[in-house]
């Protein structure tokens, strides 16, 4: 997260970004200095002026300016306006979204209202709060009070991921992830679509870490076509480009969903030329447009879509949650005494080497039920990490646990070995 954070300030200071290239700032130019925004906000100031404006406003003023708008457009005559789907608990993981979320609030306030939490007034960034935080733990974080069957979010520290969750009353945590966030959103769309009954064509991009769950009920229930790319958003972000609606998350919440020019030509027309029915749908989708952040995968707007889309499906988080059960799962992580010995393919689902590892999976994976186990090299820490899902809790973590032995035998473990078992 922050070297993204710290990149992009220096593509800002030092150099400007002409289509898509980077080049050295000339002499005499002045780079704008939009003081602290969100890592999603800075992307979306640098689409807006590699676009001449033609996106948006370059100012912050611009972005609150545009996704307000959207939100209110596409709220305003929802069929639910109960003060249920008004209020929402966000935890801002003691990060930069709680000041631009409090500086958003008057510009949505018609359609949402929303409670802070962490929001950086005590407690340390990310420390025991946060997306990465409660979808890692599978529980709520520290600092917010959550009543049973109320809507919470969380957004990571610098606002580029989102999760939803919520107790229900027996006090049971539920999570809604990155995987169910997608889903949600391509069955909206995908009822737009069939209104506007024009052939775009829409697709999901989704990494090894998507629940199986998801990718059945994509693929199964819902028949849209899920694609799977390697762990990094920019791996989704391209993929994602090459459809004319490409709807991308992360199973931790980074995502955002890509619309082609010719798919946005397309609404823009249908917006003002067709009849009654297919006019609104066409509105509806040019409003969304407007809502995602285009740019990069953005917490405060997805938030603002997903409410939207609750508001008027008149859908509960409870009902939204329902849409699929997750299958148990475990992450885990083993150091070794170099990762680069574990090389992988077919977007990192399968090992190349150390030779045997693979088959020391697949022969694990086999005794267990509706199980599937995948290892990879992080990119940002120096450790290998493991995942496992199964059919329970238990089978899950003894599964991931079995995994991580194999790796640390196979793959040059250092420090304590791995115990079998949880
Ligand atoms: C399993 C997992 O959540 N991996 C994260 C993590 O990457 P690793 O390469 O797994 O360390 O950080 C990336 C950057 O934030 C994020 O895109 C990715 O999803």
């Amino acid at each position: 997260m922050l070297t993204e954070l710290r990149k992009t300030f220096y593509l800002l200071d030092n150099q400007f970004i002409i289509k898509g290239r980077t080049q050295e700032k000339p002499a005499g130019r002045v780079a704008p200095d939009y003081g602290l925004v969100t890592t999603p906000q800075l992307h979306y100031m640098v689409y807006c002026r590699n676009t001449s404006g033609r996106y948006g406003k370059a100012t912050i003023e611009g972005y609150y300016e545009k996704l307000s708008k959207a939100f209110i457009e596409l709220t305003k005559q929802a069929f639910c306006s109960g003060d249920d789907y008004r209020s929402l608990k966000v935890d801002c993981a003691n990060g930069i979204g709680a000041l631009k979320l409090r500086e958003m609030e008057h510009y949505i306030s018609q359609g949402l209202s929303v409670q802070l939490f962490n929001d950086g007034t005590k407690g340390k960034l990310n420390h025991l709060c946060g997306a990465d935080f409660v979808k890692s733990h599978q529980k709520p974080p520290q600092g917010m009070e959550m009543k049973a069957n109320e809507r919470c979010c969380s957004f990571d520290g610098d606002a580029d991921r989102i999760v939803y969750y919520y107790l229900d009353v027996d006090g049971h945590f539920h999570l809604i992830d990155g995987d169910k966030i997608a889903t949600l959103i391509s069955s909206f769309l995908k009822e737009l679509l069939l209104e506007i009954g024009e052939s775009l064509n829409i697709g999901v991009v989704q990494t090894a870490y998507a629940n199986g769950s998801s990718t059945r009920y994509l693929e199964e229930v819902m028949k849209v076509p899920v694609y799977c790319t390697k762990t990094g958003v920019k791996h989704l972000h391209h993929k994602a480009q090459e459809f004319d609606i490409g709807v991308y998350f992360e199973a931790n919440g980074h995502g955002t969903v890509l619309f082609s020019k010719a798919a946005e030509t397309k609404i823009k027309q249908l917006a003002k030329e067709s009849g009654d029915k297919k006019r609104e749908a066409a509105k509806m989708l040019e409003n969304v447009i407007d809502l995602f952040n285009q740019a990069a995968g953005d917490a405060i707007s997805d938030m603002l879509v997903i409410e939207a889309i609750l508001t008027r499906k008149g859908l509960t988080v409870q009902q939204w949650d329902a849409l699929y059960t997750d299958l148990p799962n475990r992450q885990l992580k083993v150091k070794v005494a170099d990762r680069q010995v574990i090389s992988t393919t077919d977007a990192e689902r399968q090992v190349v080497t150390p030779l045997g590892l693979q088959e020391a999976i697949n022969d694990l994976v086999k005794t267990y039920r509706l199980s599937r186990a995948f290892v990879r090299p992080s990119g940002t820490e120096d450790i290998v990490r493991v995942y496992a899902e199964a059919d329970s809790q238990e089978n899950a973590d003894s599964l991931a646990r079995a995994v991580s032995l194999a790796v640390f035998q196979l793959a040059g473990g250092v420090g304590e070995m791995p115990q079998p078992g949880f």
